[in-house]
């Protein structure tokens, strides 16, 4: 990260610290996902001796290089594979662990390996399952009564939706334990919105990036929201960054576009004109999706490489979804809450805006106000429970 000498550096979230959230992700939640995904397909011996095998290093061993003849072996050494292969997992960035453990995963399950099991994304089941519920036709249906409504009413619901669809990350729910927090104090922890639409001025034509996070449920919201943007003419061309390969459980892929927009499209009411103005402005080329290696590296976005720092640089604004990309946003760090976001984001390319539920520890940018009345209501919960969330945005 880019020297700044009035914000120093806070220390780096390990995961080796029993009790705290990083270290209960690599105890607790990756041996069940790996469960998950064990049951997802009707995987051979093979494969589930593989998945037995991360399951004994993820919890009790250490962090083992990629084969040599992985095609991103080589990537991965660039991203600072020789310095922590060879360490307990509990001991290295814990942004770096669990980024390396879905890739590791997708080894197990034979996804990189020429042969049956190539390119089946091991999360496709319950992404399918999460598009298909019932919840989804509700959330769509609800676009009808909308469209009588006044621009900036239509405006503001489809940022929140895109806001709030982050709450469904399909990783987030394997936590049945976790506990429901519930508040006096408001759910929007900051709320740069004005300041985010400024940037979109109605015929601006603007040009968009928005860096997704999760599938289904959060992806869908993401899709309208950048559909009604077009078709306000807040923006004129809008390219939508992807993950290259499975990741975090429900990120999405190019394919998880295409089955979302394929939900919209054959959905009754508003919902399918919503899809047919992606559709055409994907034919057209003002919607392109883009799958950049960097997506999925383990790294922050401080040190991304120069030809997708060019790209963010030209855009009007780059929206960040979700609570991985706010972490490699601002560094995933012990950050004092109130370490000003414009200061810890001074590194990106261009305009920049935040959505985010609350679901790791890492926060910045609250006014020491707003910080001690989420302490006082309920201790350290509102950093992770999914009960909060923030809008920031730095010109
Ligand atoms: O990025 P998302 O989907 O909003 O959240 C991902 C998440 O649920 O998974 C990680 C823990 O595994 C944390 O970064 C975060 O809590």
């Amino acid at each position: 990260m880019p020297d700044r000498s009035d914000t120093p550096l806070a220390p780096v979230l390990l995961g080796d610290e029993p009790g705290s959230f990083p270290h209960s992700v690599l105890a607790e939640r990756h041996p069940a996902i790996i469960r998950q995904v064990r049951e997802s397909f009707p995987y051979g011996p093979e494969r589930h001796r593989a998945l037995d095998a991360l399951l004994a290093s993820c919890t009790e061993g250490v962090l083992e290089p990629l084969p040599a003849d992985a095609l991103d072996r080589d990537r991965w050494t660039q991203w600072g594979a020789e310095a922590y292969t060879g360490r307990p997992w509990f001991d290295v960035p814990w942004l770096w662990s669990e980024s390396y453990f879905y890739r590791r995963l997708l080894e197990a399950v034979g996804y990189f390996a020429p042969g049956p099991w190539q390119g089946i994304d091991p999360f496709r089941p319950s992404k399918l399952a999460e598009l298909d519920a019932r919840e989804t036709d509700e959330e769509l249906a609800a676009l009808d009564a909308l469209a009588d409504r006044p621009a900036d009413e239509r405006d503001r619901a489809l940022l929140h939706g895109s806001l709030w669809g982050n709450r469904a990350d399909l990783g987030f729910r394997l936590d049945a334990g976790r506990d429901e927090t519930s508040s006096d104090t408001p759910p929007l922890v900051a709320d740069d919105s004005e300041t985010l639409w400024s940037l979109l001025p109605p015929a601006g034509s603007a040009t968009l990036c928005l860096i997704a996070d999760n599938a289904g449920r959060e992806l869908v919201p993401d899709l309208l929201l950048i559909a009604h943007l077009l078709a306000q003419g807040r923006v004129g061309r809008a390219v939508l960054h992807v993950k290259p390969y499975p990741y975090y459980v429900s990120d999405a892929t190019h394919a998880d576009v295409l089955d979302a927009l394929r939900r919209l499209t054959a959905a009754p009411g508003a919902a399918a004109t919503y899809g047919d103005t992606l559709w055409s402005a994907m034919t057209d080329g003002r919607l392109t999706v883009r799958a950049h290696p960097f997506s999925s590296a383990p790294l922050p976005f401080a040190d991304m490489p120069g030809d997708l720092r060019e790209e963010l640089a030209a855009a009007t604004l780059t929206v960040v979804k979700g609570d991985l990309n706010y972490r490699r946003l601002v560094g995933d760090r012990r950050w004092p809450p109130t370490t000003p976001f414009t200061e810890v984001t001074a590194h990106f390319p261009g305009p920049v805006a935040a959505l985010r539920t609350l679901k790791s520890d890492v926060i910045t940018g609250l006014d020491a106000r707003t910080e001690a009345a989420l302490v006082e209501a309920e201790g350290q919960k509102w950093r992770t429970g999914g009960t909060h969330a923030l809008i920031q945005v730095r010109t």
